[in-house]
């Protein structure tokens, strides 16, 4: 098991690169904290589950993501979380929705370039029997 603890070290050294380069990007910027309830009011009626990529580096080193599909999983939630708040036809909604669907084609295509894929099996294993 002292293999497995450094399978899973190694996932997050990897986990928080791809999360700073997210982060680092200016198109995301409003990825890139919690969405402050002062300023957007309604934003906890509509939004459930929030989460931001701040929130995301926090898990990785509270160990909460065991394999990259649980973090590419997060990153999900914050398109859905920005799909579902801006749905209207107007150019500022559109513009969110559209750096939403980037910072998922970004995340999904940085993790599978960088990401050897018997690496991420070998992490789902230890995740599954976990
Ligand atoms: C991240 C997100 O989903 C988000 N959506 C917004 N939508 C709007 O403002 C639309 C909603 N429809 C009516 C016209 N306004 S603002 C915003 C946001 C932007 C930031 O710079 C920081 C932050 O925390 C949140």
């Amino acid at each position: 098991f002292e293999t497995e603890e450094h399978t899973l070290r190694e996932l997050r050294i990897f986990l928080r690169e791809i999360c700073k380069k997210l982060a680092n990007n200016r198109l995301f910027y409003m990825f890139t904290k919690p969405v402050d309830t002062e300023e957007v009011p309604d934003y906890p009626t509509i939004i459930k589950q929030p989460m931001d990529l701040e929130t995301m580096m926090t898990k990785v080193d509270f160990h909460q993501y065991e394999c990259a599909k649980d973090f590419l999983n997060d990153i999900e939630l914050i398109v859905q979380n920005a799909l579902e708040y801006n749905p209207a036809k107007t150019s500022a909604d559109k513009q969110i929705r559209h750096r939403a669907c980037s910072l998922r084609d970004y995340a999904f295509t940085l993790i599978k370039n960088e990401m050897d894929s018997d690496f991420e099996d070998k992490c789902q294993d230890i995740s599954k029997k976990r």
